[in-house]
């Protein structure tokens, strides 16, 4: 399996089931889409933004949800096998993207797996074991969170030195030279790390010793 990144940002999630399962699930992807969950009960959980619709569909009813929302991804996360099948079916049927939270192992296109995520905008990593051990993806996760504690900030400084030597008309080649020698520099991480440094004074050093390399060269 190959992970993608996807926007769901202006879409709609539909998720089945209201355990802690459809919650997780809920919460995540309430971050950019328009979440509905449908169940019969809900477990005393965050679900986030999402929007909670108490109802209990046979699995002949579940195309009727997927038919009247429209989602652009259905997670069935019930503890009934056989809605969870429907949800599955209906979901192929249609095109549309589907997640089941009780399988794991090979799965025929359009069926994905949300694996663990750490985030450290604009910065994320995704974590999975081919559904191995999604216990061990949750603690890699955590162990991830502090490694990444400056990613974002060096991801942000990399995008604007990119720009300012865009603009400034260094050349391709050089550019790839600059923005690899910040991202390895361990002072760079250092000083992001402390706080004693921001992404100006930054793009000012590497500026001026490009400049004066440059000089150098003529
Ligand atoms: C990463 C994470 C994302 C999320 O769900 O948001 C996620 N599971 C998480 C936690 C977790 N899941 C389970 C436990 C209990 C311990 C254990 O059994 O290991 C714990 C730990 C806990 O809850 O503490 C049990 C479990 N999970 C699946 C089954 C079905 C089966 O195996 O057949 C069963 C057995 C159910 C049963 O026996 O009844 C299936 C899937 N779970 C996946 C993802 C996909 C594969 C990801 C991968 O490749 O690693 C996949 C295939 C489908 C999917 O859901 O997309 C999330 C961590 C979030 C975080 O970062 O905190
Ligand atoms: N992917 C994962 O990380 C993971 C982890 C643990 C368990 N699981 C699997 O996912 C399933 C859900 O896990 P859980 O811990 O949230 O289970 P749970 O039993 O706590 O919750 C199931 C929910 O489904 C609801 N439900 C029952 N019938 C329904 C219907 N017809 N329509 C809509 N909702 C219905 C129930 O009211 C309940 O809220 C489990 O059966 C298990 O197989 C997956």
């Amino acid at each position: 399996m190959i992970p993608l990144a996807h926007d769901f940002t202006g879409t709609t999630v539909l998720v089945f089931g209201g355990g802690p399962v459809g919650s997780r699930k809920a919460r995540r992807f309430a971050r950019e889409a328009d979440v509905i969950v449908v169940s019969p009960a809900f477990a005393d959980r965050d679900f986030g933004t999402a929007e909670l619709i108490r109802a209990a569909p046979t699995p002949a009813e579940i195309d009727g949800w997927l038919e009247r929302t429209e989602p652009a991804l259905v997670v069935a996360a019930t503890d009934d096998e056989a809605v969870n099948d429907a949800v599955a079916t209906a979901a192929r049927d249609r095109g549309i993207l589907r997640n089941r939270a009780d399988r794991a192992g090979e799965r025929d296109p359009g069926s994905v797996v949300v694996p663990a995520t750490v985030r450290d905008e604009p910065v994320v990593v995704s974590i999975a074991t081919g559904g191995t051990a999604p216990a061990l993806s949750k603690y890699l996760r955590q162990e991830f969170e502090e490694t990444l504690s400056e990613a974002g900030s060096m991801a942000t400084l990399c995008g604007q030195l990119r720009t300012e030597l865009k603009s400034r008309g260094v050349d391709p080649k050089r550019r790839h030279e600059i923005v690899t020698g910040v991202v390895s520099s361990s002072d760079v991480w250092t000083a992001l790390g402390t706080g004693t440094s921001n992404c100006p004074q930054v793009i000012e050093d590497v500026l001026d010793a490009e400049l004066s390399a440059g000089g150098d060269q003529q």
